[in-house]
């Protein structure tokens, strides 16, 4: 198995060699050159396997010769074993025929555990085995930090550097990554937004000099690796729906494209997908985008759903790619358009093959807290804000085909939220008890400013002691 970059100017890869690299060299992000597929009797098979199972099935073959089948399997038990939840991700119907994944329930509650906890194994093992040291550098919203820190901290070949936009993650957010006092994390608070965040990682990246300086490594989803792992609770919970036979949607709230971009691949793979929905909050250039065949940034706002405030959203380089029947040379063109102009458009042809998988749909701020009241009064769930965008527009969309089951995951727990969830439902979420001293951790964190040379002499700076 071979990985490809999406701007299609960089040497092909092992999934080690991707994995360890993170940004390919030309700036695209690697993908697999082709798609393993899976049967229908392979799917069938899944049913009644444990989620550890599920995933070295679907996985395996993406994973080539980077690790052996004990090993792998070895890796991904140790992986899951601290989850809250004995099923991993556990499904539950919200209203007939609609249905919330709970992917909430690894150690930092959110989505991001799937996948960083199991990297942080892989990483591991890998670096082990090539006696090497890397920096890992990233930029989050405020869950892709805290998981990546529970992931690496502590190890003695990783440093850890999470950049996050001070002031717009939420308390329990920023607490879950400055808290944490083992010398290998380091949490700077960036004078930005998100964005700008994702930006100066990935001029990291592309600044040659400093990468191979510190042996620069990326966790987020810029990372085949965690994608790959997100693909795993597409095939169980649409297996524990009735896939093969039966057809099932998905509704995924989105910033970053990472999340609706592994239903994808499960549905390339093979996975009886009928629609993946986008659901975006205030901040909808993605569901501009679906509407109008226009890429255009016109400012983030700050909303109550803080992880999806993100307008540069990284992965639909990746969906792009696929809708251009992988022609590198125009992903890199919309890709140096996006930066220059600050929009692209979308040809018909493109727009198509998107149309063929995907919708799209937005709430708001208001929407957003109604929809955590009702889902409390309806169903008895008490939604973080990322998910109830989520819910809002899976009812809209699962109400235009009703025959087919409509999965909306639930990417983070609502008590890492609880001024929000707070104002919309009166209830104040507590948090496990495990984390209940989180308020009274001290803190560590460094401000930064926006600007790449400050951020690269800083980081030398932490690393070299
Ligand atoms: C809680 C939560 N929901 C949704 C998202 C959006 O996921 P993605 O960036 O993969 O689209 C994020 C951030 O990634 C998140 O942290
Ligand atoms: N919402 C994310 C943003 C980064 O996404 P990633 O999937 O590329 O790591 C976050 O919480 O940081």
């Amino acid at each position: 198995m071979r990985y490809i970059s999406t701007r299609g100017q960089a040497p092909a890869l092992t999934f080690e060699e991707a994995m360890l690299s993170g940004l390919a060299r030309d700036g695209g992000l690697y993908v697999p050159e082709t798609i393993p597929q899976m049967s229908p009797a392979e799917i069938k098979a899944l049913h009644g396997l444990s989620y550890e199972e599920t995933a070295f099935r679907v996985m395996r073959p993406f994973v080539g010769e980077t690790f052996d089948d004990a090993t792998l399997r070895d890796l991904i038990a140790k992986a899951y074993a601290g989850f809250g939840h004995e099923a991993r991700a556990p499904l539950k119907q919200l209203a007939p025929g609609h249905f919330l994944l709970e992917l909430f329930h690894g150690p930092t509650l959110a989505f991001k555990d799937f996948a960083m906890q199991l990297i942080g194994q892989f990483f591991q093992e890998a670096l082990k085995r090539r006696g090497e040291r890397v920096t890992i550098v990233g930029a989050t919203s405020g869950d892709t930090g805290s998981a990546a820190i529970e992931a690496f901290k502590g190890l003695d070949n990783v440093d850890v550097v999470i950049l996050f936009p001070h002031g717009r993650v939420s308390e329990v957010q920023r607490r879950q990554m400055t808290t944490p006092d083992e010398a290998n994390v380091h949490a700077l608070a960036l004078d930005g937004d998100f964005d700008d965040c994702q930006a100066r990682l990935k001029d990291m990246f592309n600044h040659f000099d400093f990468r191979d300086e510190v042996r620069l490594a990326g966790v987020n989803s810029i990372n085949w690796a965690r994608v790959l792992a997100q693909v795993v609770y597409y095939f169980s919970a649409a297996v524990s729906l009735g896939a093969p036979e039966r057809k099932v949607s998905f509704t995924v709230p989105t910033g970053n494209f990472g999340d609706i971009f592994a239903g994808f691949i499960a549905k390339q793979m093979g996975l009886p997908i009928h629609r993946l929905v986008i659901a975006t909050n205030q901040n909808d250039i993605l569901h501009r985008c679906m509407e109008t065949a226009e890429y255009r940034k016109n400012g983030v706002k700050p909303s109550i759903s803080p992880s999806m405030d993100i307008e540069v959203s990284s992965n639909f380089e990746r969906a792009l790619f696929w809708a251009h029947d992988k022609d590198g040379a125009a992903i890199a063109k919309l890709m140096t358009e996006l930066q220059t102009e600050g929009s692209f458009a979308i040809s018909p042809n493109a727009m198509g093959a998107l149309a063929e998988h995907y919708d799209s749909g937005r709430a708001d701020e208001a929407t957003t807290s109604e929809t955590i009241a009702a889902t409390l009064t309806s169903a008895g769930e008490l939604l973080c804000p990322h998910s109830a965008v989520g819910v809002h527009v899976g009812t809209e969309a699962a109400a235009k085909a009703p025959e087919t089951p409509m999965i909306t995951l639930a990417t983070a727990h609502p008590a890492k939220f609880p001024d929000a969830v707070e104002a919309a439902s009166g209830i104040r979420p507590p948090l496990p008890n495990r984390m209940a001293d989180l308020y009274e951790r001290s803190e560590r964190v460094t401000r930064v400013a926006n600007d790449l040379s400050a951020i690269e002499s800083l980081i030398k700076e932490r690393i070299a002691r």
